[in-house]
């Protein structure tokens, strides 16, 4: 297991040692000590959640305001996506900087989301499922976003517009300047 940078402070990519053999691969997925000197946190995750989706989905971006904002770790385990963060940290040296990473059941990448990012990510084949460790519950009242087309934070999500597929709730969601972080 090893610790990659990203741009982001505070976010940082996990790529597990992968045994393969005639039956398959093998890679550990999670290990607490590792992440803790990975990350320097000591602060357990209390939920995991998973979503599945077809190509073209995108979720996002999404984030928990204040006490209940939730650091993440996010990772494909079948098919491939594009995930998207956001530094939303208003004093951050990285505020309003974004990175993106493809995350596939082929490079077993992890991304780890910090507290006061937003998050978002879309499918690039024709099915994926989504895995991740949250460190706070989630909290509908905290929940915040931001749209996905934002055209100040500019980002690429690498497909046509007329594929996406995004929920309702989603297209409403404000721009960066609006939106409470
Ligand atoms: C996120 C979440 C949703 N739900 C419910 C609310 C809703 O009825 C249904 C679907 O929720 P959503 O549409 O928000 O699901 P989704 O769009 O997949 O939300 C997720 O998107 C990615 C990008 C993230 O970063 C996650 O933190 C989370 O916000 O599931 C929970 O019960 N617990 C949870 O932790």
């Amino acid at each position: 297991m090893e610790r990659i940078e990203t741009p982001l402070a505070g976010s940082f990519i996990i790529r597990p040692r992968v045994f393969e053999d005639e039956r398959g691969i093998f890679c550990e997925t999670f290990k607490d000590d590792k992440f803790k000197e990975f990350s320097g946190i000591d602060r357990p995750f209390v939920q995991d959640n998973q979503s599945a989706s077809t190509y073209g989905v995108l979720r996002g971006l999404h984030f928990q305001r204040g006490e209940m904002s939730q650091s993440k770790l996010v990772r494909a385990v079948v098919g491939e996506v594009l995930d998207v963060i956001v530094d939303i940290r208003r004093d951050s040296p990285t505020f309003g900087q974004s990175f993106s990473v493809r995350l596939s059941d082929k490079n077993h990448l992890q991304l780890y989301v910090p507290r006061g990012f937003a998050h978002g990510f879309v499918t690039l084949s024709p099915r994926s499922v989504f895995a991740y460790k949250c460190d706070n519950y989630y909290d509908k009242s905290s929940e915040g976003g931001i749209i996905y087309n934002d055209p100040e934070l500019a980002l690429d999500w690498e497909l046509d517009a007329s594929e996406l597929i995004i929920s309702e709730k989603d297209l409403l969601l404000p721009k960066f300047q609006d939106a409470s972080l």
